[in-house]
């Protein structure tokens, strides 16, 4: 049953242009694993790609094994990317044992197939007062946390192939899709749930403290993830283009008065119950860009 849905799933983003996607599965254990599955069509040269991290994997309604998915799909370029992994992390990418150069490994292979745009999702909660649960924030800018503490997937030697040693990191969420994820929603008449604003990427895995969630809405920060921004820096490292945005799964909690607290079910609650309009959503954004050019 999973395999079908499955086949349909990837005749449907087929259909909308798109020509790889890499996916967040859970298994029923619950263990995420980062997932790539890719195709190509002959006729073209550029690869696009969707990087659902872990609590979005409902954007695209995919819960299956790994093996499952092996045994479904067996092209040569799903052998490679498999291949690739192996050797890297024997195919998992956990949050227990993730490290940053772990999960941002596939965006470097990413990169030597030609893939010139990344998109990431998240989920988040929110520190802005006006967002709302369910709201979908793109994202603009990013503090990388454990990147400031030093925990940096570019730590190491630099590879001059990949990019510079010393990158810049302004304006790396690309303003040309902002503006197309924008004018999309719009079109789609949910405009009311888009922000736009400034994602915090903290190393979790436990939620923000009372006083952690204040210190980062006084920093300037929308909303609060664990993920993200290792990704989106190696990906701009080596020159590719992003968009990113996040779901907001959860309101963070900054006062001592309030006895709520965020727990991971409520937030894959919010994520099921938007999948549908992120697909929507990502789906056209992906039939929009030019494909050949990779120009929005
Ligand atoms: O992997 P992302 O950043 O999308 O998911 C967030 C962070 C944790 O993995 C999880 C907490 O509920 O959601
Ligand atoms: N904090 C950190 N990560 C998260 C949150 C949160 O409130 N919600 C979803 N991922």
């Amino acid at each position: 049953m999973c395999l079908i849905r499955y086949r349909l799933r990837l005749s449907k983003w087929r259909d909308s242009k798109m020509h790889g996607i890499w996916v967040g599965v859970c298994t029923p254990g619950n263990e995420p694993h980062m997932l790539p599955i890719l195709w190509q069509n002959s006729s073209l040269t550029h690869w696009q790609i969707s990087y659902c991290i872990l609590a979005l994997y409902t954007l695209c309604d995919l819960q299956f094994s790994i093996k499952l998915l092996l045994k479904s799909k067996n092209t040569d370029h799903l052998k490679f990317f498999t291949k690739a992994l192996d050797v890297e992390n024997g195919l998992t990418v956990t949050r227990i044992c993730a490290c940053v150069s772990q999960v941002t490994f596939p965006v470097r292979v990413f990169k030597l197939l030609g893939v010139e745009t990344l998109m990431v999702t998240n989920a988040a909660g929110s520190l802005a007062d006006s967002y709302s649960c369910g709201d979908i924030m793109i994202i603009c800018d990013h503090i990388n946390f454990p990147g400031l503490a030093g925990l940096n997937p570019l730590n190491g030697p630099n590879d001059d192939k990949f990019g510079p040693r010393f990158p810049p990191m302004s304006g790396v969420y690309d303003k040309s899709l902002r503006k197309m994820a924008f004018d999309i929603c719009k079109n789609m008449g949910v405009s009311q749930y888009v922000q736009e604003g400034v994602y915090c990427m903290v190393g979790g895995p436990n939620f923000e403290s009372i006083a952690e969630a204040r210190f980062l809405h006084r920093l300037g920060v929308d909303a609060v993830g664990m993920s993200t921004a290792p990704e989106v820096l190696v990906a701009s490292h080596c020159g590719m283009r992003v968009f990113g945005l996040s779901l907001i799964t959860n309101k963070v909690v900054k006062s001592y008065e309030d006895n709520e607290s965020v727990n991971h079910e409520a937030v894959l609650e919010v994520s099921k119950m938007r999948s549908e309009m992120l697909q929507t959503l990502v789906t056209e954004l992906i039939s929009r860009m030019d494909i050949n050019n990779n120009t929005a």
